[in-house]
């Protein structure tokens, strides 16, 4: 495909995502039914479309309208590109500008400018402050990708190495020890040897750095509440000699666990509700939450324009109501480790106040606040601990 080609394909699949349809599936439909285009072409197309959708707000206001043309011509814009030299209209490529799309001059608010829903801009300044507008145009950009290596299985050196001879180079990354970021080869890490024999997972950095905070019981079980596809309760499992427990509201997002888990060599055991009840209380019970993903928002760019006041007060509803159901499951002494990958300070430190405020015999023991500016995801983590 033309590199005008792919962006007329994106604009058809921006089209489908602005009239409500998931980003992901209209492009799975549309790789389906167009087998000319190759691994690079469906690669690029892909990162059109996210791009566009990450930058959804500044690229309508640069292009003239909220289209998927519009947002097109308008993502070029924001990468200095002239829409002239690739909307040419020949072969199949988007027709060329109209006059009109031509002489548009962008005015950009500064909530244009940064892709800030208007609705929750008090709520993001409150909750940033002086980071407001660094963290706004750190979340514009596409996210790096993180493997953690498996302790259990490797050294860092170690990992570095066999990746190396698979053509996929890293680099050691600050937020955590066993954090490596991606620099070449992201496309082959699934097909690696250190990925099929448990010597790395896929796993932001900051997620990883939160991980390193929790504090482990010296035995015992560990319960992992919300436990999703299990990439909080791996990293547990690395520096952890017991058993973890894995429960999700939804068990089919447990799935991949067992596979993971056998991979990385680590005792992490998917169970139900009525397993749970019956193991309790557990020393430490990890509440890693369902929240807004404001925080990852360069990983997840639709959750930004997805979320809105009443999906916001269901989420913290939510939390709320999880925090109190693990304070019943954990032992005396016990902690909980609640965590979610949100800048805002509605889900993080207003739920630690509301937890504190409504639960006597707690204490918070520990707060840690990772910006999305440190490379990762924004997290955050509270440790409550049981007073004795
Ligand atoms: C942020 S994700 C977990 C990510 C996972 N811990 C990881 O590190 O990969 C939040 C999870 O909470 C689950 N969840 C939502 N409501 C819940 C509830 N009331 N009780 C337990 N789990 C819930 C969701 O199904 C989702 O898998």
């Amino acid at each position: 495909m033309t590199p005008g080609a792919r962006l007329a394909a994106a604009a058809e699949i921006l089209d489908r995502y602005l009239a409500g349809e998931p980003a992901e599936r209209v492009l799975t439909t549309w790789a389906r039914r167009s087998r000319f285009a190759g691994s690079g072409d469906r690669a690029a197309v892909r990162d059109h479309v996210f791009d566009a959708i990450r930058r959804r707000r500044s690229a309508a206001a640069a292009g003239g309208e909220e289209s998927g043309r519009g947002l097109v011509i308008g993502l070029l814009r924001l990468q200095g590109r002239d829409p002239d030299d690739v909307l040419t209209g020949q072969g199949h490529s988007l027709p060329a500008l109209t006059a009109v799309e031509r002489q548009h001059v962008p005015q950009m608010s500064e909530l244009d400018r940064l892709d800030c829903p208007g609705w929750l801009e008090d709520d993001l300044r409150g909750s940033l402050g002086a980071e407001f507008v660094p963290v706004l145009e750190g979340l514009q950009r596409r996210a790096d990708v993180f493997l953690r290596v498996n302790s259990a299985r490797g050294t860092l050196e170690e990992a570095r190495a066999a990746l190396g001879d698979e053509g996929i180079e890293t680099e050691p990354h600050s937020l955590s020890p066993t954090a490596l970021r991606v620099l070449s080869g992201a496309r082959k890490v699934h097909a690696s040897a250190a990925y099929r024999d448990g010597l790395v997972e896929l796993q932001d950095a900051a997620s990883q750095a939160v991980s390193d905070q929790i504090p482990l019981p010296a035995s015992g079980v560990v319960l992992d509440y919300c436990a999703g596809g299990g990439g909080k309760a791996l990293a547990l499992a690395a520096r952890f000699d017991g058993e973890i427990l894995a429960h999700d509201a939804d068990p089919r997002r447990m799935k991949d666990i067992p596979q993971r888990a056998s991979r990385a060599g680590a005792q992490v055991q998917a169970a139900t509700p009525d397993e749970v009840e019956r193991r309790a209380p557990y020393g430490l019970v990890v509440a890693d939450v369902p929240c807004s993903g404001s925080g990852a928002w360069r990983r997840q760019p639709e959750a930004r324009w997805r979320l809105d006041r009443a999906a916001l007060d269901d989420l913290r509803e939510t939390q709320a109501g999880i925090l109190d159901r693990v304070a019943t499951l954990t032992g005396p002494e016990g902690a909980i480790a609640y965590i979610t990958c949100s800048i805002l300070r509605q889900e993080n430190e207003d739920q630690v106040a509301r937890f504190l405020r409504d639960h006597d015999g707690w204490n918070v023991e520990q707060r840690y606040r990772v910006s999305p500016l440190a490379g990762g995801d924004g997290f955050f983590l509270a440790v409550f601990r049981r007073k004795a």
